[in-house]
């Protein structure tokens, strides 16, 4: 079917409003205009002077299929994604099976075009089962579909492996995307070895158990010519390291998630395991040297690292729960309403870290709302307040730390390919 979106609110270059009518044939997008008019076979989709921006870039989130279906499924989690305004996604590789061969991931796909409602790019993993001993093959890999290389959920421990890999991928023009964590600084933590740990008396995860791997990992990617992406950045440390590789010119990039822009260790309001995640959330100057890194172009992104468990494995104390919380629902929301509206980012800023500064990092053909680009568009109510509630997520997991948050930036309607697959109020498609 071909669309007609009329009064909608676009951002111009200069990050003005402007109100557009935006035309959609065969996929894509053939004109952006005022007051189109509709021509047959076209239905028009009323915006009400809803902010339309190109559909979200979220190339961090944890699907969980195969193997975790309690948590999460391909159809459950792209279905949370269409509601969070994002239209293209990664799917982390830390799943049963891993994808660490050609016929694994080759049956990743087939269930992603079985069931996927968004755009699935899966990741293959670095090492076979994510167990940090033996390489994939990247080339086969790559040729199956493969976006790029990680053993998200675990570091790569060996500096010798982390270098065949890098050297491997580049050789076919791959990125690496690491989990930056080294095994002998973790120390059993649950949370960030400061306040809360002290406070709590729980093992604390000390911040260069990061920034050792990120400080290691960008020398090896200068020798081996690779492009290298940082995970779920969270120290100031880390910042650092990142920052200082950037000037000496090597290729390195890393996102950073809506929660620890959002939180430090002084929010954890107690013993609630919705606030585990790893890494977990750090002192409040770690937070502050993320929105400054952000900021000055050392982070190039927002990830959500959207990792859904049930309300069981979750319920079991801070020590031993599940690292991890979902975030595809309330990455916007979020961010538009505590920094947008309190004008510490403008409304371009925000949608460039989701947007165009994502797959410019890993030079995808997606995030551009201009005439000709497939049409990936997300349609937001910047005006409606609502709470956040997890009994609403379309997503499995409720795990939040957000949980009764008041938030403007609602997602009401996504169009991925051209086609309408979510709108506020419709029965799931
Ligand atoms: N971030 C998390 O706390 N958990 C992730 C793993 C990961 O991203 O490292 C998970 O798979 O649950
Ligand atoms: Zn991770
Ligand atoms: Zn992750």
């Amino acid at each position: 079917m071909n669309w007609l979106i009329k009064d909608g609110s676009i951002l111009s270059n200069t990050g003005g409003l402007v109100k557009k009518d935006i035309r959609i044939q065969d996929q894509k997008i053939v004109e952006i205009g005022e007051n189109l008019e509709p021509v047959s076979e076209e239905k028009i989709f009323q915006a009400n002077g809803h902010l339309i921006t190109p559909g979200f870039v979220d190339l961090h989130v944890h699907l969980r299929e195969p193997g975790g279906e309690r948590k999460e499924t391909i159809e459950t989690g792209t279905m949370a994604a269409a509601r969070g305004g994002f239209t293209t996604i990664a799917a982390m590789p830390n799943t049963r099976p891993v994808p660490d061969t050609v016929e694994h991931v080759r049956d990743l796909q087939q269930r992603i075009k079985e069931t996927a409602h968004v755009r699935v790019l899966p990741y293959a993993s670095i090492t076979i089962r994510e167990a940090g001993k033996e390489l994939t093959n990247f080339a086969e890999l790559k040729q199956e579909g493969a976006f790029a290389f990680t053993d998200d959920g675990v570091g790569v421990q060996n500096a010798g492996m982390m270098f065949e890999a890098m050297k491997q991928a580049a050789a076919i023009n791959g990125s690496i995307v690491a989990h930056c964590e080294e095994n002998t600084l973790i120390y059993g933590g649950a949370v960030h070895d400061g306040e809360f740990a002290k406070k709590h008396n729980i093992p604390g995860i000390p911040s260069i158990c990061e920034a050792v791997h990120i400080s290691r990992d960008v020398l090896l990617a200068e020798a081996a010519g690779c492009h290298y992406h940082v995970c779920h950045i969270s120290t100031k440390e880390s910042v650092r390291a990142v920052r200082d590789a950037k000037k000496a010119g090597i290729r390195v990039s890393a996102e950073v998630t809506p929660h620890h822009l959002l939180l430090c260790e002084e929010d954890i309001p107690g013993l609630d395991t919705n606030f585990k995640m790893n890494p977990p959330l750090r002192s409040r100057e770690d937070r502050e040297a993320l929105i400054e890194g952000l900021m000055d172009g050392t982070i190039d992104f927002i990830a959500t690292d959207h990792a859904p468990h049930t309300e069981e494995e979750k319920a079991v104390g801070m020590k031993t729960a599940p690292f991890g919380i979902v975030g595809l629902e309330t990455a916007f929301p979020l961010l538009y309403t505590n920094f947008v509206e309190k004008g510490l980012m403008s409304l371009k800023q925000l949608v460039d870290w989701l947007t165009i500064h994502p797959v410019e990092t890993f030079q995808l053909p997606y995030g551009r709302l201009e005439v000709g680009q497939l049409a990936d568009i997300a349609v937001i109510n910047l005006k409606e307040e609502k709470e956040i509630d997890p009994q609403q997520f379309a997503s499995k997991g409720k795990n939040t730390p957000f949980k009764g948050w008041k938030c403007k930036g609602w997602p009401v309607a996504t169009f991925v390919d051209g086609k309408l697959i979510w709108q506020e109020g419709m029965v799931n498609a």
